[in-house]
């Protein structure tokens, strides 16, 4: 009988023995008490000799033994199995020799059972008692070598402590962190007034006396009350290290931080921008444009950040973010045109006073038309969300901006001033970013008050550096700490002043930002949107996006202007005869937002100046009158070519795809206005659909 087949019809009688199982204190007493009965009866009526009861029990109690000490049970177990076999043996001779259906056999047997249970039970508890001791005695030598370790720090701080400062602490805590990268000591100051930045401002001789290798600190902070300490000691140089931007995209929001780097002891560093404005200094070479993408990837990630970048310096900070959105580099997965990774870039200084305006009229209305919001909620701070999103303002050389002698970019700075002013509660901060204009732009008190996320990158550079008005009551920090690209200090209110290192973004990793938080960004709440108008609603319009695609490096008319100026281009009339690949990237683009994101209501309604928006999107197309390109007369001609079979949107993209870099979703956008307007004629359903011109369309008469 199979095994399946016995385990099912024991299934229905009762429960089923397992005889390969080990066997605890009752069945273990059970089966020898059981099997002697059955071994005396059996012999008793066969008449064996007794004696083989004896030499069976001798071998098993043997056997037993030889095993059990293989896995290293204990001698107490050992004997305890032993004993069993040999007893249950004793007794099974016995009985063979005077009858086992006796009272007196029957009932010392059933005391031996429960005597070799007990034994078995005892032995088991006992073996459990020893394999846990064993743990234990481990964790404990673990724990030993560790605090050993750890007291040795301890006692060494103690001494270098006294020596350098003249401070007596008492270390309450070692911890030595996960990342390997050094440890922390808490302790507690003598009594008698000492303070932790005493030791603070000793932090360059104590890591000196430490023998810390380059780059490496042992800095103070303050401890859980005044009158404890944590020094931080880096043993490891992590900023040595060139690390790229954590490949894990997920959401973040404003309210959780977002973080810019890691520091010394390589946990990231996250800035909390819900009311603060950030500052980041950075001379040419530093790493600052590297620490900008970080920055903006943080932002692109977060799901209640709106991004709006003004960068008069040839837009190379917000470029990156815009660029392959609008030439259709990106695409994902399920075909979906792919949002820019910023919602709003201004490289002109038109552009930018249009976006400062807008940033000035959002915060004013949203000041009015969220009261009920923000009495609903008893704050004074709009409540940041997606619906409501924060909008975060970065202006790249933005200091240099405030300290212009130029009258006209002055005004810019006004403006810049007035939004961090004003806007603070409802939900519009700022990042300044600023080469070493540091002086001037420290000694404005707005800037002083509200900026207190900053960070100066040195990269080794020294001239022009002044930490101490970087990050006032910082002591001990050295622009030498932080020689590498892309390292410095940060400091934000909840983070002290500390050396810091931005990661690594490539071009490569924006893209793939790009497409990954395509669908993630919010859309600007109603409120404001109405406040933005056209000014918001149009900015991805071709004469103010012109300039962007006269920068892309494969331009190929050769109208880019040197420098980073505005360029002529973008006073190109757009409706050419002849459209250039420019315009039709932007068209492109324009169409791709229109089918795709009702980025912003515009609430105007239609005048003269402001062309009628589609219901429900922006209808950026609509802006300007269509002109085909020469990629749009390349596919009528593939339309014309397929003749009464037709063609699809993939077929005609691809044709086009080496030549004019065309993608399917434009070759849709274009079949859908020529079915509207009569050019052609949709015939077949579902995958069998096709386009064909109307020339061949079915049952229409043939042109002359
Ligand atoms: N976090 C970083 N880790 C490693 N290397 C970096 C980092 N940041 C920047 N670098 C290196 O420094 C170089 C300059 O960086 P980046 O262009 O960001 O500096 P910048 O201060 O903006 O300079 P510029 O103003 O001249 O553009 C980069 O090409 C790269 O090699």
């Amino acid at each position: 009988m199979s095994s399946t087949a016995t385990a099912k019809q024991n299934a229905g009688s009762g429960p089923v023995l397992d005889w390969a199982a080990g066997h605890g204190p009752v069945t273990g007493a059970l089966s020898a008490t059981t099997g002697a009965f059955a071994v005396a009866t059996t012999g008793a009526a066969t008449a064996m000799p007794p004696g083989w009861a004896l030499a069976v029990g001798a071998a098993g109690a043997l056997g037993h033994t030889v095993v059990g000490l293989r896995v290293r049970n204990a001698g107490r177990t050992l004997a305890t199995r032993a004993a069993s076999w040999l007893v249950g043996a004793g007794w099974t001779t016995w009985a063979m020799t005077h009858g086992p259906l006796t009272w007196a056999a029957l009932g010392s047997l059933a005391t031996i059972g429960v005597g070799i249970g007990a034994a078995a039970r005892s032995s088991a508890l006992y073996e459990e008692a020893r394999e846990e001791e064993a743990i234990a005695a481990e964790q404990r030598a673990i724990a030993r070598e560790l605090s050993a370790e750890r007291r040795a720090i301890a006692a060494e701080w103690v001494d270098r402590i006294q020596r350098v400062c003249g401070i007596t602490v008492r270390v309450l805590g070692v911890e030595q962190w996960p990342t390997g990268a050094g440890f922390s000591i808490d302790a507690e100051l003598p009594p008698g007034g000492a303070t932790w930045n005493k030791i603070a401002a000793e932090s360059p001789r104590l890591s000196a006396d430490a023998r810390l290798p380059h780059g490496c600190t042992a800095t103070a902070s303050p401890g859980i009350h005044q009158g404890r300490v944590i020094v931080d000691v880096t043993t490891l140089n992590v900023l040595e290290q060139e690390r790229t931007y954590p490949a894990e995209y997920g959401p973040l929001s404003l309210h959780t931080g977002i973080p810019w780097g890691y520091r010394t002891n390589a946990e990231e560093i996250r800035a909390y921008l819900r009311e603060q404005c950030a500052l980041i200094v950075g001379p040419t070479g530093s790493g600052k444009t590297n620490l900008v993408h970080s920055i903006l990837a943080g932002f692109a990630r977060a799901e209640d950040v709106l991004t709006w970048v003004i960068d008069l310096n040839a837009g190379s900070a917000g470029l990156p973010w815009v660029l392959p959105a609008l030439n259709g580099e990106i695409t994902t997965a399920d075909g979906p045109p792919v949002r820019p990774g910023i919602d709003w870039l201004a490289g002109t200084f038109d552009e930018a006073m249009t976006m400062l305006d807008t940033a000035v009229r959002v915060a004013k209305q949203r000041k009015m038309g969220y009261q009920n919001v923000l009495a609903r909620a008893n704050t004074d701070l709009l409540p940041v969300s997606p619906k409501i999103p924060q909008i975060m303002l970065v202006i790249d050389e933005g200091a240099e901006i405030l300290a212009s002698p130029d009258r006209q970019v002055r005004k810019l700075g006004e403006k810049i001033l007035e939004v961090i002013r004003i806007a603070r509660a409802i939900g519009i901060r700022t990042v300044l970013t600023a080469l070493g204009a540091t002086g001037s732009v420290l000694s404005n008190l707005m800037i002083r008050r509200e900026a207190k996320v900053r960070v100066a990158l040195t990269g080794g550079e020294t001239e022009g550096m002044d930490l101490s008005k970087m990050f006032p009551g910082s002591r001990g920090l050295r622009v030498d700490q932080a020689p590498h690209k892309g390292a410095g200090f940060m400091a934000t209110p909840e983070s002290p002043a500390a050396l810091f290192k931005a990661w690594r973004i490539l071009p490569n990793q924006i893209r793939e930002i790009i497409a990954a938080t395509s669908d993630r960004h919010p859309v600007l709440d109603e409120v404001s949107a109405k406040a933005a108008g056209a000014a918001y609603a149009r900015r991805w319009d071709a004469e103010r996006t012109a300039w962007m695609l006269d920068r892309t490096p494969d331009d190929t008319t050769g109208t880019t202007p040197a420098g980073g100026g505005l360029s002529l281009s973008a006073l190109r009339e757009p409706n050419t005869e002849q459209a250039t690949p420019e315009d039709e990237m932007l068209r492109r683009f324009r169409e791709q937002i229109d089918a795709q994101f009702a980025t912003a209501a515009d609430p105007h309604t239609p005048t003269a100046e402001t062309a009628p928006p589609a219901a429900g999107g922006l209808n950026l197309s609509a802006l300007r009158g269509e002109q085909d390109s020469p990629a749009q007369q390349a596919a009528l001609a593939l339309l014309l070519a397929a003749g009464t079979e037709g063609t699809g949107a993939s077929a005609i993209a691809r044709a086009l795809a080496d030549e004019y870099g065309t993608t399917r979703q434009t070759v849709v956008g274009w079949l859908k206005t020529w079915t509207q307007d009569g050019t052609a004629v949709r015939v077949g359903e579902g995958t069998k659909a096709r386009y064909v011109h109307r020339r061949h369309a079915p049952g229409q008469p043939p042109e002359s």
